[in-house]
Formats: structure tokens, sequence, C-alpha cells
């Protein structure tokens, strides 16, 4: 893909102006601000537009790996957590249920064929768990291509159908050790800098699970080198509902269309898109911090400072949608609080 035209730098400075000009000391509304003016800057006007449209698109997948005492569940509960969507009591779904934020659940590589579920579920569905990353790669070329391609897809029919904000989400057990390996290979960082206990592991299946990515970063050897290679650390090191939430996310700031980061998986894939577009990540905002050390590393390197610290880790785009009301805040200040000399003269 071709590098991203960035959000409106004009628009930006009019906005920082206009903020600095509210009834309010300059810099009082902290963060907000920021966010404010960077949601002017992509929308390409100040004020911003009322953030009516917000979606949240899940990418669900299992992950070879699991079974290798990564993770404190087994990959069954992805099949079943993607059901529980579709019932509107997984934690994402109440919470985007709350803030007025559209849902939509996709799986790209589930170890089950999800019958009875509607038929878009399945649409993009590239195949069942990729591979264990520390013993193989996870996807074939073709396949990371494949994935990307769908979320490009899919990022085309969110955006061309009225989408002013998009969040992506995720489902996946195992998930949080391929998107610690994608990240310790972008950012150069030990496989020790990167592991979490994602589900809750610790003691040793925690040093197992940190053995594990070292394992499978050595054995890229070369291919985490610079100049990165999106498409081959994505076969080497992802999955394909990363590797989908990656063209999903390049897509989208290529279309214009500002992305709330979530946490570990969604931030991997983050830096992902911004290998395969240059300057995707202007389009991005971290919407919290999760207690993954590999998330707060990539924010950093990212140079984004997330909206919520809550402790979260739940994935399923759940911290991102919990920021959306900080996010509407922003824009409704802009658009609505008076002008500091219209009050003192
Ligand atoms: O978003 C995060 O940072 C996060 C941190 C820990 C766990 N998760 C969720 O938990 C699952 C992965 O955890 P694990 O331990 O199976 O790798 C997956 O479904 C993620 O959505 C998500
Ligand atoms: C129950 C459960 C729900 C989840 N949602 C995202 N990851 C999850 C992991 C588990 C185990």
């Amino acid at each position: 893909m071709s590098p991203v035209v960035p959000p409106s730098a004009e628009v930006a400075a009019q906005a920082r102006h206009w903020v600095d000009s509210l009834a309010k000391p300059v810099g009082a509304l902290g963060r907000l601000e920021d966010v404010g003016i960077w949601l002017a800057a992509c929308q390409g006007c100040c004020p911003p537009e009322p953030l009516r449209d917000i979606r949240v698109v899940v990418f669900a997948g299992d992950h070879g790996v699991a079974a290798h005492g990564v993770s404190a569940y087994p990959s069954a509960v992805t099949a079943a957590m993607v059901r529980l969507f579709h019932t509107g009591r997984a934690g994402v779904a109440v919470l985007a249920r709350q803030h007025g934020v559209r849902l939509r659940v996709l799986d790209i590589a589930v170890d089950d064929d999800l019958v009875g579920l509607p038929a878009d579920v399945g649409a993009h569905k590239i195949r069942r768990s990729s591979e264990p990353i520390h013993l193989s790669d996870a996807l074939t070329v073709a396949q990371v291509r494949a994935a990307v391609g769908a979320g490009r897809a899919v990022a085309e029919q969110e955006c061309g159908s009225g989408a002013q904000l998009l969040i992506s989400g995720d489902m996946g057990i195992g998930n949080t050790t391929p998107s610690a390996a994608l990240i310790a290979a972008m950012l150069g960082l030990p496989a020790e800098d990167v592991t979490g206990r994602g589900t809750g592991i610790d003691g040793a299946a925690l040093a197992h699970k940190r053995d594990l990515i070292a394992q499978a970063l050595s054995r890229m050897g070369d291919r985490r080198a610079a100049p990165l290679d999106p498409v081959d650390l994505l076969a080497g090191l992802g999955s394909a509902d990363i590797a989908a939430s990656a063209g999903f996310m390049a897509r989208s700031a290529d279309l214009g269309v500002p992305v709330l980061l979530d946490g570990v998986v969604s931030v991997a894939a983050a830096m992902v898109a911004d290998l395969l577009a240059p300057g995707a990540a202007r389009w991005f905002a971290a919407g919290h911090r999760s207690t993954e050390p590999a998330q707060s590393a990539a924010l950093a390197k990212l140079g984004l400072e997330p909206l919520l610290d809550l402790g979260m880790r739940l994935g399923e785009g759940s911290g991102a949608v919990a920021a959306v009301p900080l996010v509407r805040s922003a824009v409704l200040i802009l658009r609505e609080m008076a002008q500091l000399a219209d009050v003192v003269g």
C-alpha cells in the first residue's frame, strides 16, 4: 500500500487555536483537548461533527500456540464467546449498547464452523486456527494476503456506509502470544519485555509463555531485521485474525476514518498497519492502557497516551468502547463551549 495522507495539519493548528480560546485556562482540559484537535484534523473541519456513528468490528480467531500452555483458558472459549457476542451479553456488547456503538463480529480463523450464526459472521473466514508460532510460520504468504484483503474489504464496507470512528476488537484464546511476539519483533525487544499474563497465567506458565515467544523470535532469525516486511512478519509470528485487523486499520486510515485502539492485540495490529500503509498511525488514538507490557511498549513507540487506565484486560474492543464517552465529550467541548473573550470581554 502507498503512504497515507495524514490528518490535516492546517485544521489541527486551527483547532489548537480554537481550543486555546475557549472559556478555560489554556490546557485545562488536558488530553480531552488533544483528542478533540485530533478528531478535527481527521475530519478536516473545526469544530468537528458530533460522533453519531461509531462501530467496533471484532476479528475472532484461534491460535495453535494455545494448545501449548500459554493461556489460562482452552481454545473452545473462542467459539463460545463469538456466540455470546450475538446474544448481546458479552462484555463489549454490553458496553457497545450502553454507548451507542454498533458491534460486528467476524470469524476469521475460529476452530469451529459456528453454524446457526448470521452468514456475515463467516463471510471472511480464512482458515481454522493459525499454526503454533514457536514451531512454524503461523500462515502462508497467500493466507496473509487473503486475510489483509478481507480486513481491507471490511473497512471499505464500514467507511463506505458512514462510520465516523472505528474500533478493531479481538477474540481468540492464545492471541496475546502472537501479539507480544509481533511487537517484540517490530520494537527489537526480547521476549521478557513483552510477555504478559493474558487471561491470567502466572508463575511457571508465564515463564513457559516467555520461552515460547523467545523460540518464535529466534525461529524468525533475520526475518525480524530491518527493513521489516509486514506480510512476512504476519506469516511468521501473526495469525489470520491479526492480519485482517491490520488490513482493516490500514484501509480505514487510507480512507480517512480515525481508529480508536484497544488492548495488546489491537495495538500489535495497528503497528503492522503502519508498516503496511506508512503513516496510518496518524489516524490512530489509544482508548485505554491494558495490563499487557507489550501494549504499553507499542503505545510508547507510537507516541500515544491512552485515555483510560483501568487495569482492563478483556480485549474484544472493550477498553476502546469504554473510552467512547470521553471521545464524544472531546468533540462536544470544541462544538459547545463558549469563547473566553465572549465571557470576559
Ligand atoms: O486486550 C488486551 O490487552 C488483553 C489482555 C489479556 C487478554 N485479552 C483477551 O484474552 C484472550 C487472550 O488471552 P490469552 O491469555 O489466551 O493469550 C483474547 O481473547 C483477548 O481478547 C486481551
Ligand atoms: C471468558 C473469556 C472472555 C473473553 N473475551 C475476550 N477474551 C476472553 C477470554 C475468556 C476466557
